[in-house]
């Protein structure tokens, strides 16, 4: 678990611009994230939602604007580097390993956390303190009792949950979530809302999410992208009176 507590925001995007050809994606993006805080992402489809996350992560460089975290300006560090210091990204920078047990592929992420990177075939499932940390992590995400199912038998719920750990055996303190109750059933979403409530206390969180359940449910703060820019920022209630947003999502058909 993270113990240490930054004061402020871990993490803040400081006017982003990203353009392509004539068409600004990002336009002027600030937010900041804190830890113990969930920010929610939100804004009709196309409306740059993609293109700002994968300027936090690191995926792509802004055009102008900066990325800090933990008071470092990371903007131009990639994004293997913003996960090594404890930006993750979920669902993209974790893979899981179809024929690895739910635990191995979750030993896997905790020994590369550990720095054994080329020896994972000799020591995985060998060593007591990845097992108690892959255990660990397995109770912690709800799947204890799969620990020894094949990756590619679990359930699309199961393989987030799984992914969840995965991301959190890199010791991050911001999480970069892109909709991560996409492709899921109620029952499935509301387990892994469950989940997020469960964490959120240790992390910064950003949520990208289309399901307004789950948001309102989940955020702390929202923030609304329409044509690259953020039009509000608020909390549920803000959000959910403003009559811009009102407006936005209107005009989508929403
Ligand atoms: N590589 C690219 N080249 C050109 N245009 C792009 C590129 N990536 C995104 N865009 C455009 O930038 C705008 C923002 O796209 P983005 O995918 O970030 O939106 P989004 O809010 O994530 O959308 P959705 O909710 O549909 O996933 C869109 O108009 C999109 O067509």
């Amino acid at each position: 678990m993270v113990e240490q507590r930054t004061i402020g925001p871990v993490f803040a995007a400081k006017n982003l611009f990203k353009s392509y050809g004539g068409l600004r994606a990002t336009d002027n993006l600030s937010l900041q994230l804190e830890t113990g805080k969930i920010h929610a992402l939100i804004g009709p489809n196309g409306a740059g939602k993609t293109t700002a996350l994968s300027q936090l992560s690191g995926e792509l460089q802004p055009d102008e604007g900066q990325v800090w975290f933990c008071g470092q300006d990371i903007t131009r560090y990639s994004m293997p580097k913003r996960a090594r210091m404890g930006v993750a990204r979920s669902f993209q920078i974790t893979a899981i390993f179809d024929d690895f047990t739910v635990a191995e592929n979750v030993a896997v992420a905790v020994q590369s956390r550990a720095g054994h990177h080329f020896s994972f075939w000799r020591a995985v499932g060998r060593d007591k303190g990845i097992n108690h940390r892959t255990n660990e992590l397995l109770d912690l995400v709800g799947l204890a009792a799969f620990a020894r199912r094949r990756a590619a038998d679990l359930a699309h719920g199961q393989k987030r949950q799984l992914e969840i750990a995965m991301a959190l055996a890199l010791e991050p303190k911001v999480l970069l979530l892109d909709e991560p109750m996409a492709g899921m059933g109620p029952t499935e979403s509301t387990q892994l809302a469950e989940l997020l409530e469960r964490l959120k206390q240790d992390f910064a969180i950003l949520l990208v999410e289309h399901d307004m359940n789950i948001v309102f449910r989940l955020a702390d703060i929202i923030s609304v992208l329409v044509n690259g820019a953020v039009i509000a920022s608020g909390t549920v209630e803000d959000i959910r009176e403003n009559e811009d947003v009102q407006k936005a999502y209107l005009a989508e058909g929403y």
